[in-house]
């Protein structure tokens, strides 16, 4: 065979490799013109810095703006925009108020030129690879057990007794309350497989599904609750188990951090940070210089085209170029 000819086999035999791969995709999800979008930016970074094979979808809502959708593409990111999904009406307090907007959530499933894809909140950062993840045998949903100890869940039986799946042993169970709760997960973070007839099955099943306090987390846990494996705490580390669980925490393995917190502490520990971060009257100034020989040269040398042109224009008797000695 001619040496062209080898090599176009080999191209083609390599294109139908790829053709018949499946194919795979991060998704995360996107809604508002706040500062979730600073967080998928985080995320995209996060992939690429870890070198995940995989390009991360964004599912959007409509009320996404323009200009922020331009900064996820030029990201790298896909994004696409989904349409709202809305519970049935009742009178349901949320865990937080915004998380009715979650069920829109569940169009994810009608992302169908994917045959695999790992959902990842926009408050999550990965700073392990998981592409592994997608390997795991279909026909499950994947997603990490949940902590029940954290004040979100004082509308519970187990918050009332003190009982936590992760360890189940400390405050047992009573009997006389019947069965112990199913396995529950948290919904910041899960594999699972689109599929227009699982998510056609989601969308009916919702309209006759009264919402609860964690919105699509209890309606996600009660929907795939057959079909629902654990999988280690460190692909979905929700912060509370730092002081609620720490003996089950191995940091130095944690490949997934889920910046949720409802802690008032951490909020503020937060915002102090960002407090820091925003002020500018914190950048750096070399102190000021009483004479010329407490100038450092190194610092204003990238202010000489600056001066040169001000003096072109007639101004430099308004600024002292500092002595180069
Ligand atoms: O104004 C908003 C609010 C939320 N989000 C998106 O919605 C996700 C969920 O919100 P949070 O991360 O603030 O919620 P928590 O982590 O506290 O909530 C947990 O419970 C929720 C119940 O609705 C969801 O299941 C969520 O995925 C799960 O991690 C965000 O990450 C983000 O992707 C936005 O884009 N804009
Ligand atoms: O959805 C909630 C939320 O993320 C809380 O912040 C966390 O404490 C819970 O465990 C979780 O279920
Ligand atoms: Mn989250």
């Amino acid at each position: 065979m001619a040496p062209n000819l080898v090599s176009t086999a080999a191209k083609t035999a390599s294109l139908v490799k790829l053709a018949s791969m499946p194919s795979r995709a991060y998704v995360t999800f996107l809604a508002g013109n706040g500062d979730y979008i600073k967080g998928v930016v985080g995320l995209a970074k996060g992939l690429r810095k870890v070198k995940s094979a995989y390009p991360l979808v964004v599912a959007v809502l409509p009320d996404v703006p323009a200009e922020h959708r331009r900064i996820l593409e030029s990201q790298g990111c896909i994004v696409k925009e989904i349409e709202l999904v809305y519970p049935p009406e009742n009178q349901t307090q949320f865990a937080m108020a915004y998380y009715v907007i979650n069920y829109s959530k569940l169009r994810i499933w009608e992302f169908v030129e994917y045959s695999k894809m790992i959902y990842l909140d926009a408050d999550i950062q990965v700073y392990d690879n998981i592409d592994h993840l997608f390997d795991l045998p279909g026909g499950y949903f994947y997603a990490v057990m949940d902590c029940f100890c954290e004040k979100t869940w004082s509308h519970t039986p187990q918050y009332k007794i003190g009982y936590c799946q992760q360890c189940p042993d400390k405050v047992k169970w009573p009997a006389e309350m019947g069965q112990p709760p199913s396995l529950y997960f948290n919904a910041g973070m899960f594999v699972f497989e689109p599929s227009l007839s699982t998510c056609d099955d989601l969308l009916k099943t919702l309209k006759v599904t009264p919402p609860t306090p964690f919105a699509e987390q209890d309606f996600l846990n009660m929907f795939f609750r057959d079909v629902y494996k654990p999988i280690p705490l460190i692909y979905n580390l929700v912060l509370a188990m730092l002081w609620r669980h720490p003996e089950n925490v191995e940091l130095d393995k944690v490949k997934v951090v889920h910046y949720c917190a409802a802690r008032e502490d951490i909020k503020m520990l937060v915002k102090k940070w960002w407090d820091v971060y925003n002020d500018e009257s914190l950048g750096y100034k070399k102190p000021a210089a009483t004479t010329e020989d407490q100038v450092d040269p190194s610092a204003v040398d990238h202010l000489q085209p600056l001066l040169a042109a001000l003096s072109e224009a007639g101004v430099a008797h308004c600024v002292t170029a500092p002595s180069a000695a």
